[in-house]
């Protein structure tokens, strides 16, 4: 192969062909091993990376997309590194989704995290002060092994609720707005939580039934819709009384996930806005229940769910 691209004497080409295998060995022998501990929060599952002593991530995206890898990998919805901190926090989050992008924030993996140094230091039950690119997150480990955060205010328009649908609120802010896609006009209406989320309550006029969806059709076709220049993660809600919701979630650079907290998050405020839940609300997922308040008083919704470690390992990159 070499030698046909180069047309070189053989002689010529051996020695070049001996300096690319040494090379190849040289790069195969400065793989380091990485220590990782693979945690889940109802399923929605991360590989946890300590990375406080650096400020950047030690994996680049490609290398964090193929540790996700379920077959030829360690398999996850993605990586999470524990960075230093950022001001006054104990330590900054950054996270790769499974295809290598980059989301502002993950509530599943933000609960894992903080159990994850928690175990890591030998740390008691306590609060965690974590900058994320979307903010300061405070999740609490509970003395009941659940864990509660304080994910912060929801955005409802403005640059960070990024799509071209148009307002249907006072403020910019977009609720219920019908999208025509797949045959079907979905009711749209759309939160940041750090990272964007269409919620859709219906289709037609009539509210969803999510036995009735084919998430691994329809999920990527919002996904990648125009009208969400970044993309984004769709949940669909079935409402099952105003304090009880099931919803299935289709995420941006994850695909279908047993659980999304901050799709959680944005479910519960995308259902105050159009009237059919209460500030408190259960929301079961295919991995199970997360409990979510919209707090009225300080307008911050706080998430309660579990993070549990699933294994630890090493792996050579
Ligand atoms: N599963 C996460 C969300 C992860 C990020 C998301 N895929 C995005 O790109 O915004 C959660 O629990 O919040």
């Amino acid at each position: 192969m070499i030698q046909q691209r180069f047309s070189q004497p053989a002689a010529a080409a051996g020695r070049r062909g001996a300096r690319l295998q040494v090379r190849a060995a040289a790069a195969a022998a400065a793989k380091t091993t990485l220590n990782f501990k693979k945690y889940q929060g109802l399923g929605n599952d991360f590989i946890l990376v300590d990375n406080r002593h650096a400020p950047e991530p030690i994996l680049t995206p490609d290398q964090a997309a193929a540790l996700c890898d379920r077959n030829f990998g360690i398999g996850g919805d993605g990586v999470i590194f524990a960075l230093p901190p950022v001001g006054a926090t104990d330590l900054t989050m950054r996270i790769y989704n499974s295809d290598g992008s980059e989301p502002e924030m993950c509530g599943n993996g933000i609960r894992c995290l903080a159990r994850f140094v928690a175990d890591v230091d030998g740390a008691a039950a306590r609060k965690y002060r974590i900058h994320t690119l979307a903010g300061l997150i405070q999740p609490e480990l509970l003395g009941d092994g659940q864990v509660c955060v304080d994910m912060g205010e929801p955005i409802l328009d403005g640059p960070r609720v990024p799509t071209t649908l148009p307002p249907t609120r006072e403020g910019g802010a977009v609720v219920e707005a019908p999208l025509p896609l797949a045959g079907r006009r979905w009711g749209i209406t759309c939160v940041s939580m750090g990272n964007p989320h269409a919620v859709i309550y219906s289709a037609n006029g009539a509210p969803i039934k999510v036995d009735d969806l084919d998430i691994f059709d329809i999920g990527p076709q919002f996904e990648s819709n125009t009208v969400f220049p970044a993309r984004t993660n769709t949940e669909f809600v079935e409402v099952l009384n105003r304090g009880h919701v099931r919803m299935v979630v289709w995420e941006r650079g994850a695909g279908r996930t047993l659980a999304c907290g901050t799709g959680a998050c944005a479910t519960v405020v995308a259902g105050v806005l159009e009237g059919k839940v209460d500030r408190r609300c259960r929301v079961d997922l295919p991995g199970g229940p997360l409990h979510i308040e919209w707090r009225e008083a300080d307008n911050r919704i706080y998430m309660t769910g579990p993070a549990e470690l699933a294994f630890s390992g090493q792996v050579a990159v």
